[in-house]
């Protein structure tokens, strides 16, 4: 009797095999990290081999400590770190390059060549995003570019493109032999090549890329079986019925099914969703427009999102790059060791800065210091960062979609940290809620597998396994608020029009 439905979260930082009961709760994980690569300034990425054998390391420790074989799943689901961008030889299995992960700022020549005289706004109003680095379909033109042989390999037809579901579920239905090639509307809705209204891949905008067609894959459904698992592997003959990007899965497992709900999910970065139903709302305040959810024939669900380059991944740079701590949870010991930030903040602009404001010329600042600024108000200004950041992205969902929020479902690593939490209910004026389970990307795909073969019946066993853990209400003085939010605002623009075009 199949009992238990497995997901595999593909993650930025680790992959994860979580295995869920039918009350949506976890019985048993598996979670490896991979190597980070940094090869120069701007560039990120991730070795594809490694994930892929890290999926299937964590696949089987998860049934092992579940104490459980393949016979008992009735389905797995794949969620997945989006846009970073895998590149492989369907006759070899190998890929061509690493993987160019979303955080990667190299392509940002080709995203101002793409742009030319009509702007970053190109192809907003056909796939929902401005031009920016952040996108898969400016690495894949890159790796066409740069690496030798590819250009000619794609045009043969040997190449196949994916974000890290596609290649997992390459791998996991047979790779050479027979490997299943597709995502879902979700992860194909980050590549910048998908129509929102058809949702399928423009010819065009492929074209303007140089990326041929025969290397893109079949866009399908949230929640489908895409096919079963390989003979020898891990979960032989098992459907794998759900694949969701890993910010449209939290959207799922928190159960924001309604108009006008919204999650937040505080990771290496933080991003925010707003379901706007069955009707796309394009942003004009510096959101995205993305697809949320499609559950087999029913018509895809839309959502706003904004999208923070770097949130937690700043607690990890005071970890390891100036090594202020040991551990990422230490952040919370030194920040309440002082009552405020002592006057500094913090714009972790990274990678540029992403929402609201799209500013590949932006880089990272830490201003307002003086002599008595010490390490525990750096703390305190990483985590505040975190918030600011949000409460920017929520009053652009206010603005765009006129949804007044009055409260926020949040998830993620970050959330264990009840200071910003805390400081996250005062800056945004509203109740910030954590679920019990607070693993809900990889929940959410459980549920789209799930759903897709009978194991859940819909929505309402999701929301109805759905249950609060901790509630935290705003405490600040308004007047407060407001002085140190227009403080960060400020802090802000000291970031601008750092990255001069000619010497990058
Ligand atoms: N207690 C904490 N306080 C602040 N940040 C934390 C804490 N615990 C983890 N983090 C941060 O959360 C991130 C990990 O969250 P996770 O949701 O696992 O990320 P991802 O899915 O992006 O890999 C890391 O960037 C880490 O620095
Ligand atoms: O893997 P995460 O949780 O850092 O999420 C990454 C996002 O999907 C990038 O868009």
């Amino acid at each position: 009797m199949a009992d238990y439905v497995l997901a595999i979260d593909q993650g930025t930082t680790s992959t994860r095999a979580i295995v869920f009961n039918h009350g949506g709760t976890i019985v048993s994980t598996g979670q490896i990290e991979h190597d980070q690569i940094f090869p120069k300034a701007g560039w990120v990425e991730h070795k594809p081999d490694q994930i892929w054998d890290n999926t299937r390391q964590v696949v089987g420790l998860a049934l092992t400590k579940a104490n459980i074989n393949h016979t008992d799943l009735a389905a797995v689901g794949i969620t997945n770190q989006r846009e970073t961008t895998v590149v492989w030889d369907k006759t070899t299995g190998k890929p061509v390059y690493n993987a160019i992960v979303w955080q990667d700022t190299r392509t940002q020549a080709i995203v101002d060549e793409l742009a030319g005289s009509e702007g970053a706004d190109k192809y907003k109003a056909i796939v929902g995003l401005p031009l920016a680095t952040y996108f898969s379909g400016p690495k894949v033109k890159w790796i066409l570019d740069n690496v030798e042989g590819a250009r000619e390999a794609a045009d043969r037809g040997d190449l196949l493109f994916g974000n890290t579901d596609a290649w997992v579920l390459w791998n996991m239905t047979g790779g050479v032999d027979g490997g299943v090639h597709v995502t879902d509307v979700t992860n194909a809705s980050r590549t910048m090549l998908m129509d929102l209204d058809t949702l399928s891949w423009r010819e065009d905008i492929a074209s303007d890329m140089g990326i041929p067609l025969s290397m893109l894959p079949e866009i399908r459904s949230s929640s489908e079986v895409y096919g079963t698992g390989r003979p020898r592997g891990m979960v032989p003959g098992v459907p794998i019925a759900g694949i969701l990007g890993d910010q449209q899965a939290a959207t799922f497992g928190q159960a924001c099914f309604d108009v006008g709900t919204a999650k937040n999910t505080y990771g290496t970065g933080n991003f925010m969703l707003l379901n706007t139903g069955t009707e796309k709302v394009p942003s004009e305040n510096g959101l995205l427009t993305t697809v949320c959810y499609k559950i087999g024939d029913a018509a895809a669900v839309y959502a706003l999102e904004g999208s923070i380059a770097v949130t937690g991944s700043l607690v990890q740079w005071l970890r390891d790059n100036l090594g202020l701590f040991a551990d990422a949870q230490d952040v919370e010991w030194f920040a309440r060791k002082v009552d405020d930030n002592g006057g500094a903040y913090f714009v972790p602009a990274f990678s540029g800065l992403f929402a609201p404001y799209w500013r590949p010329d932006a880089r990272g600042a830490l201003v307002g210091l003086t002599r008595y600024v010490n390490r525990n108000h750096i703390a305190r200004a990483a985590l505040e960062a975190t918030a600011y950041q949000t409460r920017e992205v929520m009053d652009a969902m206010k603005a765009d979609s006129g949804v007044d929020l009055t409260e926020l479902k949040v998830d993620g690593g970050m959330v264990a940290n009840e200071l910003l939490m805390q400081f996250q209910a005062d800056q945004l004026g509203v109740d910030v809620v954590r679920p019990v389970v607070a693993e809900t990307t990889a929940l959410g795909a459980a549920y789209a597998a799930g759903i897709a073969v009978g194991f859940w019946k819909g929505e309402s066993d999701v929301t109805a396994n759905w249950a609060e853990d901790r509630r935290w209400s705003p405490d600040m003085d308004e007047k407060e608020r407001d002085r140190l939010y227009r403080s960060w605002k400020k802090a802000v623009t000291k970031t601008f029009d750092w990255v001069d075009a000619d010497i990058g």
